[in-house]
């Protein structure tokens, strides 16, 4: 019974993870599922899909190990965030598709609200912005055009939740109907500094509270499932950008990581001080443990690895994400070429959803290398651009203590090169830790320290370790001579 399960449901794929007593990973199993894209801008999941993914790759990650439930002694679960569903109290039905976080359908919904003037009234409660990312709007939009929806919501007959709520509904057989407040900041109706539903913004989109979940910790009591061949309680809930600073031990104010995935997302804990941000970062709950909130600000770029995935797919200039640095490292010196893979738009801080990408710096010897080593560096480039912004919102000389350090995680963070030119063009150290399965490993701790098996928060910050630390080499005026370039890039990219 020592055992803790995290069930990491991602955008693209549902990962189950074993960890043992002693927090290592000791198996993993992982099952991808379609992605639905029924009209331009938008992507939506089919919920079963991402319900027997999840359920399978938990019977087959036992299986892998050669262990059953009893040996579990509480699980986790980790999720996309923002994406939305809705289903009937009765049958357990969703009654529309999921609608993922990256769906824009509701661009419009949001222009015409932030016309109204209701934006600042929404960043003063919910730390976001009004931009289609988030759930309010998604789960608007389905009350909206669900023929009967918004009635049978009123009548209390639909529920609404994001995946971690809906795996918690299915897994407790429909006895659960929960979330943790992380989850609740990405839903555009939350109220960050109060801790509860808005009621106001609730009422602006014509969404019946009572369809909402009850809001726990994050280390809580969400129920017992009977579905993995004995009763297992769910201990630990969170989104899986905040599970992943937990993983890498960002508990303290000051601390940051960055997980480069598909996307990247950077987070920076604030403490319990809610810092509103002036350069259009977001404000959300990075921990909610005992009733105290931590809080954080938040910075998502939509393309990193997915640049990569650009450079094997789009232009088949790589067979393997691995062999780019490689590439990379070819790169005539003499040559400035600039990407900006404005793919969809870009996110923060600028956020710009109309913007699309550019390369600038071209010459009759530009090609796969000077390519490579132009998307390895955007990454780097956005990174900053993040931190210029967390630094202007909250500069590091008010932080408490001299934190510049940078955790860094995900799929992309294997690249050797490009944490080195992270670390050069940020001109602070880049660590990366050994445990590499930063997000499943938050989510577990969290189950697991409720459990009573794994340790309080400050003896799990202390078995946090770098594997490695890459510090600056790029000379200061090379480095802001480079980051001009990129601001100018960006800046004629917008302009288009
Ligand atoms: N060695 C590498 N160098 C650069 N990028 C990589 C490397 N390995 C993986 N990636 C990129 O990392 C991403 C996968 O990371 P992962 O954390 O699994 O993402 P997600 O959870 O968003 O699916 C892909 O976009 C891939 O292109
Ligand atoms: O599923 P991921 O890892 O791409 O994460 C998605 C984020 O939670 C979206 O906000």
């Amino acid at each position: 019974m020592t055992h803790i399960l995290a069930l990491d449901q991602g955008t693209t794929s549902s990962r189950a993870i074993l960890f043992d007593g002693q927090m290592q990973v000791v198996a993993v199993a992982q099952q991808e599922f379609a992605q639905h894209f029924p009209a331009s801008g938008w992507v939506e999941h089919v919920p079963d899909d991402l319900w027997q993914s999840t359920l399978e790759s938990a019977h087959a990650v036992l299986t892998q190990a050669g262990l059953g439930a009893r040996d579990v002694a509480a699980i986790g679960i980790t999720n996309q965030r923002e994406t939305t569903l809705v289903w009937d109290v009765e049958t357990g039905q969703p009654i529309h598709n999921a609608i993922v976080w990256q769906d824009r359908r509701t661009a419009d919904v949001c222009a015409a609200l932030r016309t109204a003037g209701h934006e600042p009234m929404i960043t003063a409660r919910t730390g976001l912005l009004l931009d289609p990312y988030f759930s309010g709007t998604k789960l608007k939009w389905i009350l909206d055009h669900v023929a009967g929806a918004r009635a049978r919501a009123k009548a209390g007959k639909l529920r609404f939740g994001t995946v971690d709520s809906y795996l918690i509904w299915k897994l407790t057989g429909g006895r659960s109907h929960l979330t943790d407040a992380t989850n609740a900041a990405r839903t555009l109706l939350y109220d960050i500094r109060k801790g509860r539903w808005s009621q106001t913004i609730c009422d602006l989109l014509d969404i019946p509270v009572e369809m909402l979940p009850e809001v726990r910790d994050c280390a809580s009591d969400f129920g017992v499932t009977d579905l993995l061949g004995a009763p297992v309680p769910i201990l630990g809930v969170a989104g899986d950008q905040q599970a992943a600073a937990m993983g890498q031990a960002c508990f303290r104010p000051g601390m940051m990581k960055s997980t480069y995935g598909t996307g990247c997302f950077a987070l920076l804990n604030t403490g319990g001080t809610m810092v509103a941000s002036q350069n259009r970062l977001l404000s959300t709950i990075a921990c909610q443990l005992d009733g105290q909130v931590s809080y954080a600000l938040e910075g998502s770029i939509f393309i990193a690895g997915a640049v990569v995935q650009w450079l094997r797919d789009g232009l088949g200039i790589i067979a393997d994400a691995a062999e780019v640095q490689g590439l990379a490292m070819r790169a005539d010196p003499a040559q400035d070429v600039t990407l900006v893979p404005a793919f969809t738009g870009l996110g923060a801080p600028y956020w710009r959803p109309d913007c699309r990408g550019a390369i600038y710096g071209l010459t009759r010897n530009s090609g796969p290398p000077e390519l490579s080593r132009a998307a390895l560096e955007s990454v780097g480039f956005q990174t900053r651009d993040l931190l210029e912004a967390m630094q202007a919102d909250w500069p590091v000389a008010a932080r408490g203590a001299d934190q510049t350090t940078l955790r860094v995680d995900g799929g992309m963070a294997a690249s050797d090169w490009t944490m080195q030119f992270l670390a050069d063009i940020l001109g602070a150290p880049v660590d990366r830790p050994k445990v590499l399965e930063t997000t499943a490993l938050g989510v577990a701790w969290l189950a697991g320290m409720r459990a009573g098996v794994y340790p309080d928060q400050a003896e799990f910050a202390a078995t946090w370790a770098a594997e490695a630390r890459f510090t600056p080499t790029m000379a200061e005026p090379a480095r802001e001579a480079r980051y001009a370039r990129w601001r100018a890039a960006v800046a004629a990219t917008m302009s288009v």
